[in-house]
Order: C-alpha cells, then structure tokens, then sequence
C-alpha cells in the first residue's frame, strides 16, 4: 500500500453477498458488460474505477422472508391452524393475524380478521419445507435472460465473494461456515430440518427459542437463495466465503457506505477550488500582491518616522 489508499492493481475484486433482514444484496464484478442499466453501478474508490454489477432484493431479506413463508403457509392452509414443515415437529406457537401481516412484504387476505389467534405447529419435513421455500421465489427469467430471480436481469457469478450479515449468521449456527462442502452443508441441512423440537434442545442446549425454532428455515432459506437464487452451484460454492469479519472490522452495508462516502470527502473541495475562473484568480493574486507590497512600505515609513523625531528629541 506505501501509506496510500491505493487500489494494487493486479488484486481481485471480491463479491459482496448481504442478507440483511428486509433485503438482500448481490455485488460484483462480472466478466461481461451489465446490459441492464438498472444495475449497473460505476463505483470510485481511492483512485480506481469499478464498473460493477449490483442489484437489491426488497422483501427477501432474512425476516422478511421467514414472515412471507408464514404467510403463505396461512393463506394455503385457509384455517386457523397453520402447519409449518420447516419448524421442528412438535413445535408450537400462537399468534395473531395482526401479527403476521404487519410489514408490507406481505398483504393480508380481506377475510382474515385481525384479531384472530392463528396456531403454528411445525411438522419438521424437509422436502416440504424446501418446496414452501422455493415458492417465495419466481424463477423464470423471461426476457431479462440471463437473471437471478423474479425476472431481475444477473450475469453469471463471477470470482470470490464475501457472504455475511445473515447468510453467516443462519449458516453460523449449524457450524457450515468453515468452508464446508456443498454436500454437506446440504446433509447438515436437511438433518436440523428433521428433527424433533426436543432433538433441536438437545443438540444446542444453549440457544434460544427464537434461534432453535428458525435454524431449519433460516438455513434452507439461505441455501436456496444462493443457489436457485444467486445461481451458485457445485462448482461455484467453494468461492462464497462466509464471514463476520475482515481484519477484524464487522462487515455489512455500513462499512462499505462509510468506505464510499470517505472517499468522497477530498475530492469535493478540491473541486471547488480548481474550478474559479483564470482571470478571478489572477487578479485575486496581483491585489493581495499589492496589499502586501503596500502594508511593508507603510511598516517601513512608520519606522523611519519614529526613528526620526527619536534624533530630534536628542
Ligand atoms: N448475532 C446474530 N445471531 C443470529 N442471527 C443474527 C445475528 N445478527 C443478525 N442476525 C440475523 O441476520 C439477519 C440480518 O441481520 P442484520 O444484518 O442485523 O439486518 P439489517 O441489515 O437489516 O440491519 C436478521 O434476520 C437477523 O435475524
């Protein structure tokens, strides 16, 4: 770096993989030109310029998603009884409709009451649950060809990626964040997803409710994501790095709006500066060049004065 804020110029570009819990985020720099102008992005960073693609998923955030999945679980189910295969068998929980339809990712059926007490029971089926889950998305591309999801236009992956916020945090918790293979992760996966909710108490005795009853969800969310998703696959998935970190700094979208706004801060007086016309700082210069050439003789008198009438005192 020689002390500067300076991009190495033969250094790979990392992808950016966010999930947060509204949106999630993919950035990087693909092989191809972006042909959708959308999601193009023309980035500086001290000094380089990066053409780089990026698009932002409104409502498949973590939260958002698990919500959606409820949600539309309820509206197949058409009763009070919500049956959950992504939660541990034997899992329970009530709550009300107001509850659930209480974000705008998801729209409320005019018939459900919002006072009504819907019960949640988790049946713990894997291949149900991953089927509910590839429900939230649309896959087909139609005229954005090639795209991630919902007809978003994506070029292919391209390079090595950064995976964090809740891509780490979900895949964290079942110890698949060490750079496991892709068939294990999967294994792992459907192993939580079919479980008992006293096997799950059993296996991490320390963790919550909340984190007990979402681990199954959470994971196979975050793998479809990636891949039906993202459109990672066998041999791309050794490329996604899952982190919380980098050189001990938290990663996520604060650390890369403060990076993009700080390099802003130089460049913007500067600007201005350079920007007054030729002949305004011209003359700008000729006066205070006078003023000062004027201010030494007028030192320069004064002294001689005061010398003076200091002889003819003597
Ligand atoms: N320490 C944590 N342990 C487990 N899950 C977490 C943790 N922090 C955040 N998450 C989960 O990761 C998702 C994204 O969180 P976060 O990055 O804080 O969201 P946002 O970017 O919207 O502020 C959330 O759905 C949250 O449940």
């Amino acid at each position: 770096m020689e002390e500067k804020w300076e991009h190495p110029q033969d250094t790979e570009v990392l992808g950016a993989l966010d999930l947060g819990g509204a949106s999630t985020q993919i950035t990087f720099q693909p092989g191809v030109p972006v042909e959708d102008r959308n999601t193009s992005v023309f980035f500086r960073l001290y000094g380089t310029n990066y053409s780089l693609y990026s698009h932002s998923y409104l409502c498949y955030g973590q939260s958002q998603a698990l919500k959606m999945l409820l949600a539309a679980l309820h509206q197949a189910s058409s009763s009070a009884q919500i049956s959950h295969p992504c939660y541990p068998q034997g899992y329970q929980e009530n709550l009300t409709v107001a509850e659930l339809y209480d974000s705008p990712c998801v729209r409320a059926p005019s018939s459900a009451s919002p006072g009504l007490v819907l019960r949640v029971t988790g049946t713990g089926d894997p291949a149900a649950c991953g089927t509910a889950v590839q429900r939230l998305f649309n896959f087909s591309c139609g005229a954005q060809w090639p795209c991630g999801f919902n007809g978003v236009y994506q070029p292919p992956v391209r390079g090595q990626f950064l995976a964090f916020s809740g891509f780490y945090h979900s895949l964290h918790f079942l110890n698949l964040t060490g750079g496991q293979s892709l068939s294990l992760v999967n294994a792992t996966i459907w192993q939580i997803c079919n479980s008992s909710w006293e096997q799950v108490q059993e296996l991490f005795p320390t963790a919550s409710r909340t984190q007990l009853r979402d681990a199954c969800t959470a994971s196979s969310y975050t793998l479809t994501l990636l891949l039906q998703g993202y459109k990672f696959n066998y041999t791309t998935w050794p490329n996604i790095h899952f982190v919380q970190q980098v050189a001990n700094v938290d990663v996520g979208w604060t650390l890369g709006c403060m990076l993009n706004l700080t390099n802003i801060i130089p460049s913007e007086p500067l600007t201005a500066v350079t920007e007054l016309p030729r002949n305004i700082w011209i003359a700008a210069t000729v006066l205070l060049a006078i003023m000062l050439i004027l201010s030494f003789c007028l030192l320069t008198a004064m002294c001689y004065q005061r010398n003076s009438s200091g002889y003819e005192q003597l």
